[in-house]
């Protein structure tokens, strides 16, 4: 099966024989469908004896270009009512819960029966989804890492455009420092607390951690497992149905 899935900022092609292992390979949202199809070492995406193709995201006009480029392809879309059944929820309007969201929730869901599950996937935004007793219990959304460093830089006249270097100082003592020192402590923080306040209704629950910028904040949460194909897993058992 390949796999598609729109991000805001990348967009993910994968391949997958059995499910459990996700060849992909990233590009930038941004690009057109149609060119994307045409980039060299993504042949196997337009190869004349096709896989189905699975595709979903939230990014609603490209989903749009690639159902276009994708018109002879057999194109499988996620079905709402598998999700509902799968992981019942009361996020209204049901349909608004993003499509990212679903898929790691779902393979929360579906890899860890019994088990209750943080779900933080750190993407352009970062969310923080609970999932306990098989129910989707509501989360949070905030913004993500690059985008709040491109905040600060775009929003002001002074300040830079800074890289993170973990772990930040407690106190800067220069315009890039104290930019680190805040953005690190700002998302450690947040999910610290985000951590602590879903254990109070659910003191056992795993803490699963996916999305681009998942990596470097990982070591930093004591106990959480980096899981980097949460979403393309929940996606393909969503698609599988
Ligand atoms: N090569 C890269 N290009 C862009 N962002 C990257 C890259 N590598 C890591 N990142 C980080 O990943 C984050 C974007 O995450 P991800 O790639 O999961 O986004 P996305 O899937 O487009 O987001 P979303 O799921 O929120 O729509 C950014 O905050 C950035 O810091
Ligand atoms: C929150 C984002 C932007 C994260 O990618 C995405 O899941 C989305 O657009 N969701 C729709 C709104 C919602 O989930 O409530
Ligand atoms: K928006």
């Amino acid at each position: 099966m390949i796999l598609i899935s729109v991000g805001n900022t990348r967009t993910l092609l994968a391949r997958t024989r059995d499910g459990m292992h996700f060849d992909s390979v990233s590009v930038t949202t941004a690009l057109p469908p149609a060119e994307i199809l045409q980039q060299p070492g993504l042949t196997w995406l337009s190869a004349p004896n096709r896989e189905p193709v699975a595709l979903g995201g939230v990014v609603p006009a490209a989903l749009v270009a690639w159902r276009e480029a994708l018109a002879t392809a057999e194109v499988r879309e996620p079905d709402p009512g598998f999700f509902r059944r799968a992981v019942p929820h009361r996020y209204h309007p049901p349909e608004s819960l993003g499509f990212d969201r679903r898929c790691c929730l779902l393979a929360a869901a579906m890899d860890f029966p019994g088990q209750d599950s943080i779900v933080i996937d750190m993407g352009t935004a970062i969310k923080i989804d609970l999932l306990a007793g098989g129910h989707f219990r509501g989360g949070r959304i905030l913004p993500g890492v690059a985008m709040s460093l491109r905040g600060l830089h775009e929003g002001t006249a002074l300040l830079p455009e800074v890289a993170l270097n973990t772990p930040a100082e407690m106190l800067g003592n220069d315009t890039s420092s104290a930019i680190q020192a805040g953005v690190i402590h700002l998302f450690a923080d947040a999910l610290r607390g985000a951590i602590t306040d879903y254990r109070q209704y659910s003191p056992q629950a795993q803490i699963l951690i996916t999305g681009g910028d998942a990596e470097r904040w990982q070591p930093g949460i004591a106990g959480s497992l980096y899981q980097p194909h949460l979403l393309l897993r929940g996606f393909y058992l969503w698609i599988r149905g």
